[in-house]
């Protein structure tokens, strides 16, 4: 990525966005794949799998501990699974990138490995917290050396997991997500409670794949000693990847899209349930199952937008939308209050503070507090904001411009590739005025 270091947008102001719109493929689900495919008996195919950076990295991490992954081809892999057992160490540190998804789903995997394992990233990903996952992890049993609490994260192997009864402190799709693959090497059973409900991926695809997970309330088990069966897996398009066209085409007038076989698990509808409580029209069709996973085509037609109190229950649920979601606050009529969210402080950028800080540059009045935002509907000017390295900050201002009185011009885009691996071809073939340049 070095040499992309300085992709700005250049978003020319004006435009509506109209037309159908295929996303590309989720990245949660299509770490996931990768990650269970590889450990299964079989040969998994997938299709949809999303060829961005974050979901690259992880594929690149299973190479290198051995198994045999074809593609990817237009979105389709063969993955030559290796059972449960059947990890070879690496020969290298490996490197994850920006990807927190990989880091912290990885560490619960590799700690049931027989084999000593250091894990990498960028310079944002070095900041993240870790102790969320090495905390319960080295409860069960596991030996991890962190950089105070961040990575590099050095896993050491052939230490037996014993199962743990853990209640999470923060609703973390993540933390969960680790923690139940390494229950699947731990002796007994892992039970984890989760403060309020958070995406379902892992659960969904342990359950297809034929290792039993058991879901009541909010409380998730998995016995050690299972194994994996190969499946085939169509992954949807990613909900958040399309946030930014519902969120274009919700503030600018004229506009109407449709986004097309997008995932529609009620653990990432957040951003639909906000978005039509601030009054946008949307429209759910063709509502059908791929794959153990519910997929529709959305359709959103300009509506004026009002200011409302976020549900705090809507948070985890749309927790990676906020950055598009602000941009839609700041266009709507009132103020819009976010409150319950200081997890957005902790991605991959400070989401809280680097949106308010470009807002503000953009002359909107938008107040960060510790744990949200209060923003007040207003006009966007143009002028100059800093993404911070952060895919979903880029793509949301580009967003603002359709509706901003001057040109945004957005610096530091290149981690776009991370999540959305042409966006900018997409977003121009939408109605937005945007152009990449390299300096
Ligand atoms: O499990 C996952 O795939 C993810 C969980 C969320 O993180 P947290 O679990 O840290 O909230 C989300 O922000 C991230 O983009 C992907
Ligand atoms: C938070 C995100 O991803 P990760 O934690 O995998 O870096 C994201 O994609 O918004």
């Amino acid at each position: 990525m070095s040499n992309q270091e300085n992709l700005t947008y250049v978003v020319q102001p004006g435009g509506r966005l109209s037309g159908n719109i295929r996303v590309p493929g989720d990245k949660s689900i299509s770490h996931r794949t990768i990650m269970l495919g590889s450990l299964a008996e079989g040969v998994t195919t997938v299709s949809g799998f999303l060829e961005g950076e974050d979901a690259l990295a992880t594929l690149a991490v299973f190479r290198a501990m051995g198994v045999t992954i074809d593609g990817p081809n237009n979105g389709n892999l063969i993955i030559h699974g290796v059972g449960m057992h059947g990890l070879k160490a690496p020969e290298k540190t490996l490197n994850v990138g920006n990807s927190g998804t990989s880091i912290r789903l990885l560490s619960g995997l590799l700690s049931g490995q027989s084999f000593t394992v250091t894990m990498e990233g960028d310079a944002s990903l070095a900041k993240r917290p870790m102790q969320r996952v090495t905390e319960p992890l080295m409860a069960m049993g596991a030996r991890i050396q962190s950089k105070e609490g961040k990575p590099p994260l050095t896993i050491h192997g052939g230490h037996q997991l014993n199962g743990i009864n853990y209640t999470l402190p923060m609703a973390s799709a993540q933390v969960k997500s680790c923690l139940l693959l390494a229950g699947m090497y731990a002796s007994g059973e892992t039970c984890i409670t989760e403060p309020a409900p958070t995406r379902d991926h892992t659960e969904r695809m342990l359950n297809g794949m034929g290792y039993p997970v058991s879901v009541e309330a909010n409380q998730i088990r998995i016995q050690g000693g299972g194994k994996l069966y190969a499946i085939n897996i169509d992954v949807p398009a990613d909900i958040s990847s399309a946030t930014f066209f519902m969120v274009g085409a919700a503030i600018t007038p004229g506009s109407d899209v449709t986004l097309e076989h997008v995932g529609m698990n009620p653990t990432r509808t957040g951003v639909i349930t906000i978005l039509q409580q601030m009054g946008a029209e949307i429209t759910i069709q063709n509502e059908r199952l791929t794959g153990g996973e519910p997929v529709a085509d959305i359709r959103v037609r300009y509506q004026p937008l009002t200011g409302i109190h976020i549900p705090e229950d809507q948070v985890p649920l749309a927790i990676d939308e906020f950055p598009a979601l602000f941009i839609a606050a700041a266009s709507a009529d009132g103020e819009t209050v976010l409150t319950g969210a200081e997890e957005l402080r902790v991605k991959e950028s400070d989401r809280i503070q680097v949106m308010a800080d470009g807002l503000q540059a953009l002359g909107i009045t938008a107040i960060p507090t510790a744990d949200g935002m209060k923003i007040h509907g207003g006009k966007f000017a143009g002028g100059v904001v800093d993404s911070h390295g952060d895919h979903r900050i880029a793509m949301s201002f580009a967003m603002a411009a359709l509706i901003a009185n001057d040109t945004i011009i957005i610096n530091d885009c290149a981690n776009v590739a991370t999540s959305f691996p042409g966006f900018v071809t997409l977003a121009k073939a939408a109605g937005v005025r945007i152009e990449s340049t390299n300096g």
